[in-house]
């Protein structure tokens, strides 16, 4: 339950936060003031045979409860700034899980339900509990302040058992997710034994097997009715914890009257007192054990479900925050993109260390981008393979691609940059802009908080945006695939040269030979064979690469 709170919690931004809290205020305000205006209107008023000063007093309550509805609609229209960011970030996590699983070739049926039914539902619960938490603060302080200013006598004899049953009943919800987990889990276990022993009936009945199926079903029945029972168990010490924070306060306060009156307490006081207790705090702990048996239950246990299908957190940086590794191996990496079609690879071997920068050039449609795939895990080898650090499955922590069409998602420019490395602090993303040239273009926008419109970005400005994401993330592999196709020359060298300090492999499709021409180690790929090796052998090695850097001097000569 630990792990739900704490995400429900992490979730939650600082400044519609703030401002929720902030409108909360005047919602306090009728609760704080009901109780202290019952004693005056009995003590200076009904009793002191002034009505009209009584009067005066309820009338104050009425005041304050206008104030309380202004705050309330203040609060209710700024819920949605906490909550659909929380839905955005669950969206998103649960889409990276089922894309993880399809990208390694699992299935995946839950995914859709998940994304649609579950997430909602966790979305739904989440305004609740929030409303509901809030509520409860509120009404509970304004009580809890109210009784003090009538009299503190009166507050010693309500507040402990108040928070004596708050506490057991806080006690309790660990004890009660349990239950409601293995409720739900029964539940599941008996629709799939009966599913199956209804869709096996006739075959069933066919070999004699009714007892055994009965025997079957009815361990998966008596279970779910245990579980039931436990269930109903704990709501059934939810009720007495609320017995206990709600009714006790009452209870002891008429018990102590004598004992009050004899201290100096006035009847409006213990009136006032009364109040509270009856108005505010009973009302408060009773939604509160019902809202958090309930809703705050649903939250917890589907949250939980979500979590673990959710895409691994990704894998903390290492000490210096920076990636360390990425190996590439190849082995008769052979690849077609059909049964019978000629492979667009085939037979590759190639070793690139840890910490290469690798060029890989060729004609257009030779198969650099299906190389490239390769090595990021989205395509499987026909035969042979390839693995990064070891691994034949490249895990997205592993490797970052970049595509020649650079995805900018609408959020501010830090989300966009950080959606690789959520840990990373604003320092770091205004560093990793200025390394990659994209701090000018970060300026324009208005800043790190500055929100996006991809539509309102050019092709180049987004893979800028794009390039500083993938440079950030911890994976020790990067690969650009024509990632810089729509920067100009300089803009290229700048952001490549910075892929290339960054500790890790870098594999650069190029886009332009003058891409091969800062790179350690150069794939030639010509349809007819690979040539793989060090950039300054290769001139001699490889006519096309010859014919490549033919091609590129005659496209700049002119212009120098
Ligand atoms: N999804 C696909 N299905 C079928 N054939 C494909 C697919 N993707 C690429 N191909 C074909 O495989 C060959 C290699 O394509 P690939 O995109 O890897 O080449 P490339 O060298 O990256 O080309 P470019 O420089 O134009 O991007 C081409 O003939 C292409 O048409």
């Amino acid at each position: 339950m630990r792990r739900e709170i704490s995400y429900g919690l992490r979730s939650l931004r600082r400044r519609p936060l703030w401002m929720f809290a902030l409108w909360s205020v005047p919602e306090a305000l009728p609760t704080a003031l009901s109780g202290l205006a019952v004693a005056r209107a009995v003590d200076d008023g009904f009793l002191a045979g002034r009505p009209l000063v009584g009067v005066a007093w309820l009338a104050s309550v009425l005041v304050a409860a206008c104030a309380g509805a202004l705050g309330a609609r203040q609060v209710f229209a700024r819920l949605g700034d906490l909550v659909e960011p929380f839905r955005d970030d669950l969206v998103r996590s649960t889409v990276d899980g089922a894309l993880d699983r399809a990208v390694r070739g699992r299935s995946d049926d839950g995914a859709l339900a998940r994304l649609t039914h579950q997430v909602e539902i966790v979305r739904d619960t989440y305004a609740g509990l929030l409303v509901l938490v809030r509520g409860f603060c509120v009404t509970s302080v304004g009580a809890i302040a109210g009784l003090a200013s009538v009299s503190p006598l009166v507050l010693i004899w309500t507040l402990p058992p108040f928070a004596l049953g708050l506490g057991l009943f806080l006690a309790t919800l660990g004890l009660a997710a349990r239950r409601q987990r293995e409720y739900v889990r029964s539940d599941e276990d008996l629709s799939t034994v009966a599913g199956r022993v209804l869709g096996g009936a006739r075959d069933l009945a066919a070999h004699g097997a009714r007892d055994w199926a009965l025997a079957l079903a009815g361990r998966s029945v008596d279970a779910q009715a245990r579980a039931e029972r436990a269930l109903a168990r704990v709501a059934a010490l939810r009720t007495l914890c609320f017995a206990v924070g709600g009714w006790l306060p009452l209870l002891a306060l008429l018990a102590a009257g004598p004992w009050l009156a004899a201290r100096g307490v006035t009847a409006g006081a213990i009136l006032g007192g009364l109040t509270y207790v009856l108005i505010g705090l009973q009302p408060a702990l009773g939604s509160l054990v019902q809202g958090l048996g309930g809703s705050g239950l649903r939250f917890v246990v589907t949250l939980g479900r979500l979590l673990d299908t959710a895409a691994p957190p990704p894998r903390p940086s290492p000490a210096s925050g920076r990636p360390r590794g990425g190996a590439v191996s190849a082995r008769g990496l052979t690849f077609a993109y059909g049964p019978h079609a000629e492979p667009v690879l085939r037979d590759l071997d190639l070793d690139l260390p840890a910490g290469s920068h690798l060029a890989v050039v060729g004609p257009s449609g030779i198969g650099k981008s299906t190389f490239a795939s390769l090595c990021a895990g989205l395509l499987t080898p026909g035969a042979g393979t390839v693995t990064v650090d070891g691994s034949p499955e490249p895990a997205p922590d592993l490797r970052v691609l970049i595509p020649q069409e650079a995805y900018v998602f609408t959020g501010t420019v830090a989300e966009n940059l950080s959606y690789h490395s959520a840990d990373a602090s604003r320092a770091r993303l205004d560093r990793a802009a200025e390394a990659v040239g994209a701090a000018g273009l970060i300026a324009r926008l208005g800043g790190l908080d500055a929100p996006i419109r991809p539509a309102g970005l050019s092709a180049g400005e987004r893979q800028l945006i794009a390039l500083t994401r993938a440079y950030l993330s911890p994976a020790p592999l990067a690969i650009l695939d024509e990632a810089t196709c729509h920067l100009d020359p300089a803009a290229e060298e700048r952001a490549e040269k910075a892929f290339a300090e960054r500790p890790g492999t870098l594999i650069v499709i190029a886009h332009r030979i003058s891409s091969a021409e800062r790179a350690g180690t150069v794939l030639v790929l010509d349809g007819t064979g690979a040539v793989f090796g060090d950039r300054a052998t290769m001139p001699e090695r490889s006519p096309m690469f010859r014919e490549l850097l033919g091609h590129w001097d005659a496209q700049i000569q002119p212009a120098s």
